[in-house]
């Protein structure tokens, strides 16, 4: 396995299939690259099948041993099913999707090879499901969990982000979870450094320390250092990565943009690759040459200044990959 100067190993990679979606997510960061959504058509510019499984064979040659597909949306991908059943058997491999497609399916994916599914559902209420993904998808959704749950895509993690128009949500979302084999909860810090909308934020730590007491046992994820509450018969991730430094130390994957760029971290554009037509000797080499270049974001690659504002570490100017 490839390891960084932070004694990271790379284990993982996390690639977006696209950047089209359809729905409109009041905080989405659209995996790092803002708000780039174009027009929902397949684009010429999206990786082709080809151009991810050449990916994921070089990668599995150094001992890669998961892959995340996400987007955008990543089930507006016609060849989703083609791409797993083309992606290496030794791969976990899970899909993170607004769930919209996965009623008729689902069974599809689980057949293809896909072990398991998160669903971003951020409320238990429709009308604030609407409000927040601009969409009027909700029973979709739902019978999207259904289906996943069915068809075996589990455990199924229902993604939730936890900020201003959701707080008053996470206890039923827990109990929801409790109550329903197959589900797990994972609450995400909301990321307002991607959204320039500090004002929604919530303190992450409030929500810990009330989980803390509710669980019946805690345990620490090795990914990211993540906490997960047990609560009844249910569990609770929390993925807090805003300014949490154990959060990157413990950070094993490299990201794929969905026009085949390689970079070391969700939130840095400075150190994008591009594997364009590449060979997988030339793949073979770029990877290698980003895992060694990859640094930790929060405490190390980002600091604040005396205003308060969020800036390059003076050490890492002129890092470029
Ligand atoms: N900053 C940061 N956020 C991440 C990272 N990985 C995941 N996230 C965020 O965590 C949220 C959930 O991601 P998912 O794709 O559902 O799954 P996951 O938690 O990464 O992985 P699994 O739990 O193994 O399925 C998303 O909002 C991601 O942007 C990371 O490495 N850095
Ligand atoms: C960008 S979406 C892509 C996959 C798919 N379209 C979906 O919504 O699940 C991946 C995850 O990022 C989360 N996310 C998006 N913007 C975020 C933000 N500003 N802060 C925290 N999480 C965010 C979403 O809730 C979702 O769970
Ligand atoms: S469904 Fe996913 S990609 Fe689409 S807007 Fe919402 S968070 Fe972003
Ligand atoms: S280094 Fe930190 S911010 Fe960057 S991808 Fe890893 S965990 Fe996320």
């Amino acid at each position: 396995m490839l390891e960084d100067d932070f004694g990271r190993e790379v284990s993982g990679v996390r690639i977006s299939l696209t950047d089209r979606c359809n729905f409109d997510c009041v905080y989405c960061h659209n995996e790092g690259l803002g708000d780039t959504r174009g027009p929902m058509d397949a684009q010429d510019s999206e990786m082709s099948a080809d151009d991810v499984v050449r990916f994921l064979e070089v990668v599995e040659e150094f001992g890669v041993e998961k892959v995340k597909f996400t987007g955008g949306e990543p089930m507006l991908r016609q060849d989703l099913e083609e791409i797993i059943r083309r992606t290496p058997d030794s791969m976990e491999t899970s899909l993170t999707t607004n769930g919209t497609f996965l009623p008729g399916r689902a069974e599809a994916l689980k057949e293809a090879g896909l072990d398991r599914v998160n669903v971003s559902q951020d409320a238990l209420d429709r009308e604030a499901f609407a409000e927040i993904t601009k969409s009027g998808a909700y029973e979709k959704v739902i019978e999207g969990v259904h289906a996943a749950v069915d068809a075996g895509l589990t455990p199924v993690k229902l993604n939730m982000v936890v900020f201003k128009h959701t707080a008053g949500y996470v206890e039923g979302m827990v109990d929801h979870v409790a109550e329903n084999e197959g589900l797990q909860l994972q609450l995400i810090q909301y990321m307002p450094e991607l959204t320039g909308k500090p004002e929604w934020n919530i303190d992450i730590g409030r929500v810990h320390d009330w989980l803390a007491d509710l669980a019946d046992r805690v345990e620490t994820r090795d990914m990211h250092d993540r906490k997960r509450y047990y609560v009844g018969e249910g569990m609770v991730e929390i993925v807090d990565p805003v300014e949490n430094e154990t959060f990157c130390a413990n950070c094993h994957r490299v990201r794929v943009t969905h026009e085949g760029y390689l970079k070391g971290c969700l939130n840095r554009n400075d150190d994008l690759k591009s594997m364009g037509e590449m060979t997988k000797a030339e793949i073979r080499e770029t990877f290698r040459e980003v895992v060694a270049n990859r640094v930790p974001y929060y405490g190390e690659y980002l600091v604040q200044n005396d205003s308060g504002e969020y800036v390059l570490n003076e050490k890492y100017l002129g890092v470029k990959a």
